[in-house]
């Protein structure tokens, strides 16, 4: 081989080097022994280009020279000039993953795979050894009994509040494409879920003072997997553990990084349905079809969330309001990406059901979902109102108000946990409120007033909501189940305390500053 590119040179091992050369490298190439020649001042670029020529390989290939021992040397002007016997060995290692990838014959893509595979095994123990440090603090998480603090149970303790900024980068880790970051949590929930989650964890699961900031995205999918578990699912329904697995995964993915409606809002909402389950004993009461039927109806309630409500969707006339002609348009999507997710055989935990069984899910968790938009909260409100006082238990009508008043409870019942759990929730909820109400500014579309910057405020924003949403709801419910008092119910007055002397301290503070 002879090729020439300005002041370099490439040619077979056995010519004669030219007069004017500064330096002499010896390599093989597929085995090849190759000779380079370099001119005392030619760039980087130059010699890159003089050994992709060599590889034959176009400019998206990542090259990696190795001297004798095996080391890695870098491929510059610097690289030191050796002899025919202590030749450096030149590989095409991968394409470059942002270029366009032009297709290869079937052989060069069998020694692709090769160097790919050597690149993958190179660099496992670097995964390794971060999913075991992963794998340590969980397992040091689930272990400590510092947990009851950082639980919330000491919700009144005027410690200074964490902040909650999930968009920042995390410390000490590389920005990862979403693929890439979705991989990573897969690997360590898969490599976490062997864990034992203590009795303590367990325990506290079942209780609306969980704190969910405490937990990361690998880390929920393993309690996710725990309260499917602890419910007897697997074994009532036949769902196998990998199935559950890629399940959950699949929901995760489902979920978008915004404000409020994320992966974390799903935990909390399944985690809230999981403790009223326990708290009103309600095993004792349903089926545990119903039960799997409120809980996979809360994971799923708002998969695939693009951050602004139906009544957006509706003016501005979006794909989704088209698509169901304005009627719940985004209730309806959720459900239709559950079952999309469910549609796949890897990911069906109902696989191993009787068609009877499947159809019964499958209708109850569409009316659950659909319960969800709080369009119809008054009209789902009033039937539980009418039922309540003679609410029975082997009624299916009444049954099946239950369970959506049970996934709407849920839903809504941040303020129903310890306020360092809950305010921060409100600091999410509002972003994408004021995200929204600016995007309808700009659009010129109607402005929602609950979710204007310029109308609303913390406290003015959830003295109503608490008063006139939470409240009746939650003392309804509590009518059915006296326990649902201390649970629900005190919390979420303490919080329209607090929220209303936060409202009274700011309107006296503007009274005097106008004063
Ligand atoms: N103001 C206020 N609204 C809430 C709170 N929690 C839930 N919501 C509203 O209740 C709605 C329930 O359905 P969505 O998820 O569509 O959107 C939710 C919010 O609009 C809260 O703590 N405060
Ligand atoms: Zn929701």
């Amino acid at each position: 081989m002879s090729v020439s590119r300005g002041l370099i040179s490439l040619c077979g091992a056995g010519q004669e080097p030219r007069g004017m050369t500064a330096k002499i490298i010896y390599f093989t190439v597929n085995g090849k022994l190759e000779r380079a020649e370099f001119e005392a001042d030619c760039s980087a670029a130059d010699v890159k280009e003089l050994f992709r020529a060599a590889a034959e390989a176009g400019p998206h290939h990542i090259l990696k020279m190795y001297s004798t021992s095996g080391r890695v040397v870098n491929i510059s002007p610097r690289l030191e000039a050796n002899s025919a016997d202590s030749y450096y060995r030149l590989e095409v290692v991968a394409s470059d993953v942002h270029s366009i990838v032009m297709p290869l014959e079937l052989d060069k893509m069998d020694d692709r795979l090769h160097h790919l595979e050597s690149e993958v095994i190179e660099r496992t123990p670097d995964i390794i050894c971060e999913l075991k440090s992963q794998v340590e603090s969980f397992k040091r998480k689930l272990e400590s009994v510092e947990h009851l603090s950082w639980m919330g149970l000491f919700k009144d303790d005027g410690e200074q509040q964490q902040q909650h900024c999930r968009f920042s980068t995390k410390p000490n880790r590389p920005q990862l494409s979403v693929q890439e970051e979705r991989q990573r949590v897969r690997m360590k929930f898969l490599n976490m879920s062997s864990l034992q989650v203590t009795e303590e964890v367990r325990e506290h699961l079942k209780t609306p003072i969980f704190d969910n900031w405490q937990w990361e995205e690998a880390e929920m999918l393993v309690l996710l997997q725990v309260m499917y578990t602890d419910l007897d699912f697997l074994t009532a329904f036949h769902i196998e553990l990998e199935v559950l697995q890629n399940f959950l995964f699949e929901v995760y993915c489902h979920y978008n990084n915004i404000p409020f409606h994320n992966f974390q809002h799903c935990f909390c909402v399944t985690q809230m349905m999981y403790g009223l389950i326990w708290l009103t004993d309600l095993r004792s009461k349903l089926g545990r079809i119903d039960l799997l039927i409120m809980l996979t109806s809360a994971l799923c309630h708002d998969l695939d969330h693009p951050g602004y409500n139906n009544v957006y969707q509706i003016n501005a006339q979006t794909d989704l309001a088209l698509r169901y002609n304005d009627i719940s348009p985004l209730e309806n999507h959720h459900c239709a990406v559950a079952f999309g997710i469910l549609a796949k055989p890897e990911c069906n935990i109902l696989k191993n059901l009787t068609s009877e069984q499947y159809k019964h899910i499958r209708g109850g968790m569409i009316k659950c979902i659909l319960a969800t938009d709080m369009a119809r909260h008054n009209e789902i409100l009033s039937k539980f109102k009418v039922i309540q006082p003679v609410f029975n238990f082997t009624n299916r009508d009444h049954k099946e108000v239950l369970m959506k008043i049970m996934v709407k409870v849920s839903d809504i019942s941040n303020e129903a946990r310890p306020m360092a759990v809950a305010e921060p929730w409100l600091d999410c909820l509002l972003q994408e409120f004021f995200n929204q109400s600016d995007t309808e500014k700009l659009k010129g579309l109607p402005v929602t007033p609950f979710m204007d910057r310029d109308k609303v405020s913390k406290p003015s924003s959830q003295t109503n909501f608490i008063q006139f949403v939470l409240l009746p709801l939650f003392t309804e419910l509590t009518k059915l189940f006296p326990c649902l008092e201390q649970h629900i119910l005190e919390p979420v007055r303490r919080a329209l305390e607090y929220y209303s002397d936060m409202e009274r301290a700011s309107k006296e503070e503007q009274s005097t500053t106008k004063a």
